[in-house]
């Protein structure tokens, strides 16, 4: 039987808001919530504990395939948890050394091709709120909403750079902003899958917009095509 349960798919570059504002839209909507980028991040870090080397795409595939990952649904007052081989990893994944691993390991076809499945599975009633680079033009290319989300590079440092003072020694705001530099071309410009808003996607510029606004934009998107019942 066909899987009904509609999708919206936030796409867009590294610290645009897309997460922030997939969780916020899945919990006031009620739906499941796919965090793509934790799958790809899961896998770098997966790869450095096992000594996978990050070019080697057969083993990746492989341990792609077999990733024993648990995501546990965010409740009242607790975010969502990722549980990796029995550990924690929701905060060590977080890191921009392994952002930058997920971003190369994301540029093999063989990896991509083993997590789809794994991505699609979360497809599930009343609905899903999927963000990542490709979720409108590849995963779930009939999603009835589709948002491109982006904002300027020096915003996007700016809004990693408020993120991570205090919590992570040594941060500074140009280091940050080449790091987002590196990931964009990279994520960019690969050949299979590349970071592109779908055709039919609306695209969004937060760069002088709040959190709040840029869901108000999408709750109007939700509320003319009538897809969240
Ligand atoms: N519109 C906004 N205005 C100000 N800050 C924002 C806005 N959207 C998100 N932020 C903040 O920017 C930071 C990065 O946001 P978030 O992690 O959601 O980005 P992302 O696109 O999911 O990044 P990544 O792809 O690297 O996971 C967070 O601290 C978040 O609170
Ligand atoms: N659908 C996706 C999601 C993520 N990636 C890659 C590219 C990113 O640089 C990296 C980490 O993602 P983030 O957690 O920062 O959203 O993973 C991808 O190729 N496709």
């Amino acid at each position: 039987m066909k899987n009904i349960a509609p999708v919206i798919t936030i796409d867009g570059p590294s610290g645009s808001g897309k997460g922030t504002v997939a969780g916020i839209l899945a919990k006031r909507l009620g739906w499941n919530l796919l965090d793509s980028g934790a799958l790809y991040r899961l896998l770098a870090f997966a790869a450095h504990n096992h000594g996978v080397d990050l070019t080697n795409e057969e083993l990746l595939k492989t341990l792609a395939a077999h990733l024993d990952v648990q995501f546990i649904a965010a409740t009242e007052g607790q975010l969502q948890r990722i549980i990796l081989e029995g550990d924690e990893v929701s905060d060590v994944i977080r890191t921009e050394s392994v952002g930058s691993g997920a971003s190369q390991v994301a540029a093999l076809p063989a990896v991509r091709e083993a997590l789809l499945q794994r991505q699609r599975a979360f497809q599930e009633a009343p609905g899903l709120v999927a963000d990542g680079r490709d979720m409108g033009t590849v995963v779930f290319p009939d999603a009835p909403l589709k948002i491109f989300l982006t904002a300027s590079a020096e915003e996007r440092a700016r809004r990693r750079y408020l993120q991570l003072k205090g919590k992570v020694e040594g941060v500074s705001l140009s280091s940050l902003l080449d790091e987002i530099r590196a990931r964009d071309e990279r994520d960019t410009q690969r050949a299979v899958a590349p970071l592109k808003p779908a055709a039919d996607a609306i695209q969004l510029d937060s760069t002088e917009l709040s959190i709040d606004q840029v869901l108000e934009r999408i709750m109007s998107e939700i509320a003319i095509r009538d897809i969240a019942g």
